[in-house]
């Protein structure tokens, strides 16, 4: 590992020396994850979202992880989601379905909650905020003690280089809503233009979150999102991830942290 372990009021950063090195760190991490909430609480529930994500998670599926994860306590969720069916190459669920969930692990089909794929994206987010409300009844997720908001065991996110999380874009007014557990939008800058998703309060309310971004092309947005550089940062959605009483950790590949202020320093 390059750099590890640097604490400060943007969580935990993880500076892996390579692509291999952070596939493996990564799956560590949500494996020990897993097997605490399972120990905890009798279930994982775990988010995730689209992008690259998905196949830097690919170790979870080979060994040892596809036997010691206890695959079967695992409910599954998108943070974000686009307004797609769910064959289309767009759609996130494909992308874990064919990356992921259709690997030989045990993954209950009955724990995986992707959004319906026939509606509107209004009508989507309010059927997924329905979904995850019997979930937090039944404590299948569990419930924030500080606002009645879900708490996932784990949220996982990729970042853009425009420093979006979820389908949280910069300057947008999703990144205002207070309200709804999940949103909708109808005008994403990165296509396709209808998603849902997760707002931050939701994000914000989880028990962990880890944001996973490599490659130079998100250097400036990783160093906005996490050094101390002023109002600038202020738009950098990235940014407004700020667990109140959850852990944040970022998994970066070396190019990825190649602008941040502490790996200047350390080289
Ligand atoms: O559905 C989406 O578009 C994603 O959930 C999105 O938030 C993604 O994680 C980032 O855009 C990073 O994507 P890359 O890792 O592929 O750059």
């Amino acid at each position: 590992m390059a750099f590890s372990g640097v604490k400060n009021d943007r969580g935990e950063l993880r500076i892996l020396e390579n692509l291999d090195e952070l596939r493996t760190d990564l799956a560590d991490y949500i494996a020990e994850l897993s097997e605490a909430a399972v120990k905890e609480r009798g279930v994982f529930a775990v988010a995730l979202s689209g992008g690259s994500l998905i196949g830097l998670m690919g170790k979870l599926c080979e060994a040892p992880y596809n036997k010691t994860v206890d695959w079967g306590k695992w409910y599954i969720f998108w943070a974000d989601e686009r307004v797609v069916a769910k064959s289309h190459s767009d759609s996130n669920y494909k992308l874990a379905k064919d990356g992921l969930l259709s690997k030989q692990v045990p993954i209950v089909p009955s724990h995986v909650h992707s959004i319906n794929d026939s509606v509107s994206a209004e009508e989507a987010a309010d059927e997924y905020t329905f979904v995850i409300r019997q979930l937090v009844k039944s404590r299948m997720v569990s419930v924030s003690d500080i606002s009645d908001c879900p708490k996932f065991d784990l949220i996982l996110l990729g970042m853009g280089p425009d420093g979006h999380v979820a389908s949280l874009f910069p300057n947008h007014a999703v990144l205002d809503e207070k309200d709804e557990w999940v949103t909708f939008i109808t005008d994403s800058p990165k296509p396709p233009p209808e998603r849902i998703t997760f707002t931050l309060p939701v994000i914000n309310s989880a028990s962990n979150v880890a944001i996973v971004v490599t490659g130079e092309t998100k250097a400036e947005a990783v160093h906005l999102a996490i050094d101390n550089i002023g109002p600038d940062s202020q738009s950098v959605p990235a940014r407004l991830v700020q667990p109140t009483k959850g852990k944040l950790v970022w998994f970066l590949d070396k190019p990825a942290a190649s602008k941040l202020d502490s790996l200047q320093f350390s080289e």
